[in-house]
């Protein structure tokens, strides 16, 4: 890979973000990176995000020929100096242009929503790799996959990559044979321009619901609103679940640059969505605990166009999920994908760390599921209650620390809606005290509804929430999915994770 400066200037300036060059020596680059530590020979550097000007210094040293910053530094003397108004957008549409535009190679479907969006993406994954022979990547919070070998697999950092790693990421796609990709865009995608520039095939709404709102994410909700919607700005098709609050904004958003004929509105069979003709509904044939099947019928031409009309069994179970295989079915559709290749997706798909089951005979059923707010809490705990009147609901639930506040009454509340006993544990602390983080979550707790345990260690109060369960028991643990750590004081601490410690506590059982 190779970017003159020519082309660059040119990208920057017709863009409106070129302010000055003061050329070097070096007028080409062999590499782009904004993080000192992966410099190598002839790479332009980018400072972005709480640079500090040693970073520069340490890049020049590494073999940095050029940077690209908002202001000039000292460390950067005798390098190629390209200052511009604004550093993300500009490391988007370089870092694009440096990687051959790779989007142009692929069929991109792009996801945001407050939840979902991970198990969006696994079942539209799963639908096109049957379509195309296993030529799908993905781009999600889990892992990131850019082709079929082990080493083309790795766990995410984030949920939608720094822009210079997404593109990268695509062009490894591109050259490891992939012909799509879905991915995750979160809102935090948006409001820090990782995705700028950038125009997907296909983009979905799912859902929008309080959450990341506070001093590192959101300023207030509108704010979060309108970043997610720039997806829908953005994106050649829209989907839209139309069971999502603010429909009328997110429609509007999605009308502004996109022709009406492909915008695809979908819902549940009966929802309040009057003023709109969906274009899809479902309904629910099984949505118990052992099995999730729907029936999906087009309402549009141009619905019934895609021909994925039908029966569809879903390997996931939760109610919630039924929307999520719609929104994947039409999505893929979109790409061609037929109706066989939904069904032979859907299902099979696992979802790591999503409603995982595990059965702890005389003590129940375990799900291990990623529910880490109100609306996920609230949507987990009323579909395995309303399943299952006569057994009891338990929870292991903690909340992180510095971040998502919100979260811990909206725990307080989820559980006091659904849940019998709650074991309140340690999730990722941060810099908090997690006992100071349960009581919060406990003063939301009405204790006329939920016996309330306090177990700090999360290993044992797993343990003791599968030996509270009888064989009818609902028992969830909450909140981490398959994380392998759990973040204390700064230091990513290493943890078994959820699946694995139940596991174990399930293996003593069985030699009791
Ligand atoms: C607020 C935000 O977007 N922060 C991200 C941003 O931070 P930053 O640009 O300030 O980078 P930094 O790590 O402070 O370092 C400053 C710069 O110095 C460079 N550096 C640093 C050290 C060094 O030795 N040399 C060097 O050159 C770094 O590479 C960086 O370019 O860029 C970093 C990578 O370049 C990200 O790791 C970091 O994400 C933070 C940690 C994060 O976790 N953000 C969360 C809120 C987030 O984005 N979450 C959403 C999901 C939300 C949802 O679930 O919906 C996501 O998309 O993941
Ligand atoms: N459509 C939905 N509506 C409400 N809750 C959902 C929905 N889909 C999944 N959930 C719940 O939210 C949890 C997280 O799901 P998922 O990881 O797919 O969402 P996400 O959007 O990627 O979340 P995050 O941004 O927090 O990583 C699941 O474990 C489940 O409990």
């Amino acid at each position: 890979m190779n970017l003159g400066i020519d082309e660059i200037k040119t990208i920057l300036s017709e863009h409106g973000l070129l302010e000055s060059v003061t050329l070097a020596n070096s007028t080409s680059f062999n590499e782009v990176t904004y993080d000192s530590r992966n410099v190598k020979d002839n790479t332009l550097f980018f400072c972005k995000g709480n640079f500090k000007p040693e970073y520069l210094a340490m890049a020049k040293k590494a073999g940095a020929t050029g940077y690209i910053a908002e202001q000039s530094y000292s460390e950067g003397i005798g390098l190629t100096q390209i200052i511009v108004n604004n550093v993300q957008k500009a490391m988007s549409l370089v870092g694009a242009a440096f990687y051959c535009y790779p989007q142009n190679n692929l069929f991109t479907i792009a996801y945001t929503g407050t939840k979902g969006k991970t198990t969006s993406s696994y079942f539209a994954k799963s639908i096109l790799d049957k379509h195309n022979n296993n030529k799908t990547a993905l781009i999600s919070t889990i892992d990131t996959v850019v082709g079929n070998e082990p080493s083309q697999r790795f766990k995410s950092h984030l949920t939608t990559p720094e822009s210079l790693d997404l593109f990268k990421y695509m062009r490894m796609a591109v050259d490891n044979g992939m012909e799509s990709v879905v991915m995750e865009v979160s809102s935090q995608a948006y409001k820090k321009l990782r995705v700028y520039g950038l125009h997907f095939d296909v983009g979905i709404f799912l859902n929008i619901s309080p959450d990341h709102i506070g001093p590192n994410e959101h300023p207030n909700f509108e704010d979060y609103l309108h970043c997610k919607e720039q997806l829908m700005v953005n994106s050649t098709y829209c989907i839209i679940d139309a069971d999502t609050d603010y429909l009328n904004d997110v429609y509007e958003a999605a009308k502004a640059t996109t022709d009406p004929d492909k915008i695809y509105l979908f819902s549940r069979k009966g929802a309040n969505v009057d003023q709109y003709q969906m274009d899809f509904v479902f309904n629910s044939i099984s949505d118990t605990v052992d099995k999730n099947e729907i029936q999906l019928d087009s309402q549009t031409d141009k619905a019934t166009g895609l021909n994925m009309d039908g029966q569809y069994y879903i390997n996931v179970v939760g109610d919630y999920n039924e929307a999520n295989a719609v929104s994947a079915i039409i999505a893929t559709a979109i790409d061609d994908a037929t109706s066989q290749d939904a069904k032979a997706g859907l299902s099979e798909v696992v979802v790591p760390g999503r409603m995982e089951s595990y059965a702890a005979d005389e003590h129940g059923m375990v799900y291990v599921d990623y529910a880490h707010n109100y609306a996920s809490m609230h949507a987990l705990l009323s579909f395995l209650k309303n399943n299952n009147k006569n057994g009891k609901v338990i929870v292991v639930v903690g909340s992180p620390g510095n971040k998502g506040i919100d979260r811990r009454e909206g725990f307080g509340k989820a559980l006091s809606e659904n849940a019998d006993i709650a074991f309140l544990t340690t999730d990722d602390p941060a810099f908090e005290d997690p006992k100071d983080i349960i009581n919060e979550i406990d003063s939301h707790i009405d204790h006329k509804k939920v016996k309330v345990e306090i177990e700090l260690d999360r290993k044992e109060a797993i343990k003791k929430a599968i030996y509270a369960g009888d064989k009818n028991a609902m028992i969830v643990v909450a909140g981490k999915g398959r994380d392998p750590y759990q973040k204390i004081n700064g230091v990513d601490t290493p943890y078994e994770t959820d699946p694995v410690v139940v596991q174990n506590v399930l293996k003593g059982i069985k030699h009791e």
